[in-house]
């Protein structure tokens, strides 16, 4: 989370991470979560409900449809409207303060409804450190206005809302990304991908990318931000648990250097609606690929959480909230023979620096 030393950087941002609400010391961040939403919408990832099921898909949330909605959340149009969970999203963030978190990278970039002044307001109600995402999502969201752009503009764009604000505010992000991209990778998505490492040389803070949905898509996007001179040492490769499974096709990837994301923890669904030929893990799983990593040496380039982006995964929808991790996911890997100074060095995105005591303190 760190902001490094770029040309366009003001000094008194290098070194620190900076949040919706102003600069602070990396030792202030506690246990970070790297990827999460807290207001967003996601329509443009809805999936047509199969046949028979469209009453369900229009109906109420409620109890008795909650296996359902877990099954098919893309499904149900009101599940994607996250932005409407305000004070639901503030009560957990309450209860993950509680648990220990401190602080939250928030990925909702432009296309998915990205709203600083609410995450300025949650940071402020919850005490919880809120870092927002600059940049833009996959190409169905992108504008005309965007697809036009040249690299050097969306360089431009990205680069503002890191030094001055985003979206109209004087609201500054504090990280790139995620960046979305599809497979194939859309020329759009290249460019601004390549706009992306622009930015990053020139601010020297960490990027975040979200990958296609096939297994090649994480290596191509690193290769295209390489060739655009990007760091990849302080560059996050998103939804390795949905993306990547073969062990040594992981090892081929980890090679590349970026840091390695599973952050779909508390996902529990037995088809991949948008990539039926993915069998998607559990967390026990998730657990089971992070000791591969640990014991093939990348424990201090594994970073963990849960992506939450949909209504039904919040506790008010029966769903596991920001405090699954926390609560039950590091017990289990302690359950499982992970050593507390392995859980305590997942890190954050900081280029190795990041005091990780901080990050998940000793009592683990
Ligand atoms: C905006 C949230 C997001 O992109 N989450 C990842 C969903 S998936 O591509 O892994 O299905």
């Amino acid at each position: 989370m760190f902001i490094g030393q770029g040309r366009r950087t003001m000094p008194e941002q290098s070194g620190k991470v900076q949040t919706v609400l102003g600069l602070i010391e990396p030792g202030q961040l506690g246990r970070t979560m790297t990827h999460e939403h807290l207001t967003m919408t996601f329509e443009c990832s809805h999936v047509p409900p199969a046949p028979g099921d469209e009453g369900l898909a229009a109906a109420p949330i409620e109890m008795k449809h909650l296996h359902w909605l877990q099954q098919n959340p893309y499904s149900h149009s009101e599940n994607l409207l996250l932005n409407q969970e305000i004070e639901a999203v503030k009560e957990e963030l309450l209860c993950y303060r509680k648990a220990g978190g401190g602080s939250i990278v928030e990925n909702t970039t432009t296309g998915i409804t990205r709203n600083l002044p609410v995450l300025r307001k949650l940071a402020k109600e919850t005490g919880v450190h809120i870092i927002a995402g600059a940049g833009y999502y996959v190409d169905v969201t992108h504008s005309d206005e965007t697809r036009k752009m040249t690299v050097e503009k969306l360089t431009d764009i990205i680069v503002s809302e890191v030094l001055h604000g985003a979206d109209g505010t004087d609201i500054r992000c504090g990280v790139i990304g995620e960046i979305g991209t599809s497979w194939p990778i859309t020329e759009s998505e290249k460019k601004v991908l390549r706009a992306t490492a622009h930015a990053q040389t020139q601010l020297g803070c960490p990027v975040i990318i979200h990958p296609g949905r096939n297994k090649a898509a994480p290596g191509e996007a690193i290769r295209i931000l390489q060739e655009a001179g990007g760091n990849i040492s302080k560059t996050v490769m998103s939804h390795l648990d949905r993306t990547l499974f073969d062990q040594q096709e992981l090892l081929e990837f980890a090679k590349m250097g970026s840091y390695l994301e599973y952050d779909l923890f508390g996902t529990e669904m037995l088809n991949y609606p948008f990539n039926l030929d993915v069998d998607m893990p559990s967390d026990s799983q998730r657990v089971q690929a992070l000791a591969f990593l640990i014991r093939e040496g990348y424990e201090d380039r594994i970073l963990i959480a849960h992506d939450i982006h949909t209504k039904h995964r919040l506790t008010k929808y029966g769903g596991h909230g920001f405090s699954h991790i926390l609560k039950n996911i590091v017990p289990k890997m302690l359950s499982r023979g992970h050593r507390s100074h392995q859980i305590q060095s997942i890190s954050s995105p900081d280029g190795g620096s990041a005091p990780r005591d901080d990050l998940y303190s000793p009592e683990f």
